[in-house]
């Protein structure tokens, strides 16, 4: 298996990367593994290097959330619950590991069957690069749990965590060759996508490579995951908890600078609330902390690099040319510490005076713009939170126990939220609905999507011969 995966990846684990530099710290280094066992954890702005690791356990964690915070450009205190989120995602599928179970069938005659489950072989995981070493763990933990071995590919933009990722398996044991991490960007992907030795692709991404991917992927006949894009609605009904529904939209729209696939970004609002709504909301927009996101007070860091920031602040544009009103925020932020002049920060915003017609409304923004819809009933807001082709997760805020179970059951998408939002347990399922990817991580099913199914018919008596 080893050998399969290094016939898939020569020369894979190192290379020169494009790095996004979202702080304007370092950008064209080398990323390479460390070899030796007792280096400090540094990020050495003169020769690239990146490296890791002794330590306890906690202080391993603070190590790599600060690798995360250089890679991707997200507060610490964000980068800290995505290192939880990913050790408690590698301790589940651990776990879960030794309960793989096939079933016993009885048959006629004394004869009976059982079913085994069995690893597919070499899995190629892709990786976005708002969630790089969370996205690594989803994809790696039930992948090698279920037997298989998995060659990793992370966004170009953030390349360093996965690889540290790949350290921490190799110190835990797992044998070379098992879990890889090749660099690259489109070339490279398609490069795994297409090989002939790889049995499954587990991509998150945009919805146009996701197409790409499973064009590719459908040529081998190899299973894909696709985990793509969103533009979520969070449903706030005037009969709910107005502090929760505040602190859930809040939730839904600026983790990561906004760049987060579930955001629920189209928040319909009923009319009813919507002054003391937009009100609150406004408010503790204006007071969040943009900054220096290594600096445990702030709350929002940098955008993952400029031509996104520049796309984000574009989207705002034309949501004001197309008669939205901008009421805070909105604007590039830059912060008064002289190193970070020339990061990629903007003030989050949020958008009223909203139409389903809009684009800032219909497309995917991914950065921190929320947008405030007002609704008058149940029936018109269900039938246009439905009215896109993204399906990956949505949200309601009610007291009213019937409604919230009726909204969950008619919003097409593969969550809902329900007095919360943007929790992701690893116990529970992940993913889309129609142009969000098919497919799941997370929870008990996703060994499913990461093993296969052999059938085994035993005869305890002779055979039956017709000839
Ligand atoms: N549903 C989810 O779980 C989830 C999670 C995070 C991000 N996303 C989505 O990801 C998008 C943002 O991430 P992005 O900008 O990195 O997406 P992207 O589609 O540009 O790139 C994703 C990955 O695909 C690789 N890639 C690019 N072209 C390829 C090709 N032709 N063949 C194979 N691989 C190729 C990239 O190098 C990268 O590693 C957003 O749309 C967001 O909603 C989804």
């Amino acid at each position: 298996m080893a050998q399969a995966i290094l016939d898939v990846m020569p020369g894979a684990s190192t290379g020169t990367v494009q790095v996004s530099d979202p702080l304007n710290f370092w950008a064209g280094k080398r990323v390479e593994p460390r070899q030796q066992k007792n280096a400090e954890p540094v990020f050495e702005p003169a020769t690239g290097d990146c490296f890791f690791l002794l330590g306890s356990r906690w202080e391993k964690r603070e190590k790599i959330a600060k690798l995360e915070v250089i890679n991707n450009g997200k507060s610490i205190t964000e980068a800290l619950v995505d290192i939880d989120i990913a050790w408690q995602c590698i301790e589940y599928y651990a776990g879960l590991a030794g309960a793989l179970a096939g079933q016993h069938v009885q048959l006629p005659g004394g004869a009976f069957a059982y079913t085994r489950r069995e690893p597919l072989g070499v899995c190629v995981g892709i990786g976005a690069w708002n969630y790089p070493f969370q996205i690594a763990a989803w994809k790696s933990a039930p992948a090698l749990a279920c037997g298989n071995a998995m060659v990793f590919k992370p966004s170009p933009f953030t390349p360093v965590t996965a690889v540290i990722l790949a350290e921490i398996y190799k110190e835990a044991g797992v044998p070379d060759g098992l879990f890889c991490v090749v660099q690259g960007g489109a070339e490279t992907g398609t490069i795994l996508c297409q090989h002939p030795k790889v049995a499954k692709v587990s991509f998150t991404g945009s919805v146009p490579t996701g197409k790409k991917v499973m064009e590719m992927s459908a040529k081998g006949v190899k299973q894909v995951t696709l985990e793509l894009g969103g533009k979520s609605p969070l449903i706030i009904f005037k009969d709910c908890d107005l502090e929760n529904a505040v602190r859930g939209a809040l939730m839904a729209n600026f983790l990561t600078q906004g760049q987060v696939c579930c955001n629920g970004t189209r928040v319909f609002v009923q009319k009813d609330i919507m002054p003391q709504f937009l009100e609150e909301v406004v408010k503790r927009t204006k007071a969040i902390l943009v900054g220096d996101p290594l600096l445990d007070s702030t709350r929002m860091g940098a955008l993952i690099n400029k031509p996104h920031l520049e796309k984000v602040l574009g989207f705002v544009s034309q949501a004001k040319l197309q008669g939205a009103r901008v009421l805070c925020g909105g604007e590039r932020f830059v912060p008064s510490d002289p190193k970070l002049v020339n990061g990629y920060f903007m003030s989050p915003c949020v958008l009223d005076n909203c139409r389903d017609d809009m684009t800032c409304v219909k497309e995917e923004i991914f950065g921190p713009v929320m947008s405030v819809l007002p609704f008058d009933t149940e029936e018109e807001v269900v039938q246009r939170a439905n009215n896109t082709t993204f399906g990956l997760a949505s949200g309601v805020f009610t007291r009213d126990i019937s409604r919230a179970h009726r909204v969950a059951e008619n919003l097409e998408a593969g969550t809902c939220f329900i007095n919360n939002y943007n929790i992701s347990p690893v116990e529970v399922p992940f993913g889309g609905y129609k142009m969000s990817g098919f497919g799941r991580e997370n929870g008990q099913v996703t060994i499913e999507y990461y093993s296969q199914l052999k059938t085994v018919v035993v005869e305890m008596g002779d055979v039956d011969n017709y000839f």
